[in-house]
């Protein structure tokens, strides 16, 4: 899969993990910054990241940086794309199969890498179970107030 990668400074560390473990799993990584952990502004990085996703240049987006809400409030202002912040695998499993997200963000300040690598790989591996009516039902819901209320590109 090809997937876009975004972190401000407090990302960093953790992105570079992420990153490798990607690329060992076979995926294509489109990495959107930031390079260092020189202070930034998170928006810089996620928004064109975020549109990448929206686009379809890349199948899903995993963004860091400190806790993570950053992100998914940058990432759920754009439409086509569907973020959660994830601090344990139980999460990064339903946030795939209940709730088909492309975006996963977690926080580098808050849970340890190891973790952070468990969480990335449950969310990359788990399926929407989009066959089960009320799960479908539900995105289709999520999806009809997108289209009412963002912005199409
Ligand atoms: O977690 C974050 C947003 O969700 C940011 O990483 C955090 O706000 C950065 O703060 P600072 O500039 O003080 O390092």
């Amino acid at each position: 899969m090809k997937i876009a990668l975004a972190n401000d400074h407090a990302g960093y560390a953790l992105k570079e993990e992420v990153r490798e473990l990607l690329q060992n799993e076979g995926h294509e990584v489109l990495d959107f910054g930031t390079y260092d952990e020189e202070a930034c502004d998170l928006p810089d990085f996620i928004y064109p990241a975020s549109l990448a996703v929206a686009e379809g240049k890349a199948e899903r987006g995993i963004f860091i940086d400190g806790v993570g809400y950053g992100s998914a409030m940058i990432a759920n202002k754009i439409y086509g794309v569907s973020a959660a912040v994830c601090q344990d695998t139980f999460c990064a499993e339903l946030a795939r199969s209940h709730s088909n997200t492309n975006v996963l963000c977690i926080g580098g300040k808050i849970i340890g890498s190891a973790l952070a690598l468990e969480i990335v790989k449950v969310w990359m591996n788990t399926e929407f179970l989009g066959d089960i009516e009320k799960y479908k039902r539900r995105v289709d819901k999520v999806n009809d107030i997108a289209e009412k209320h963002l912005k199409k590109i």
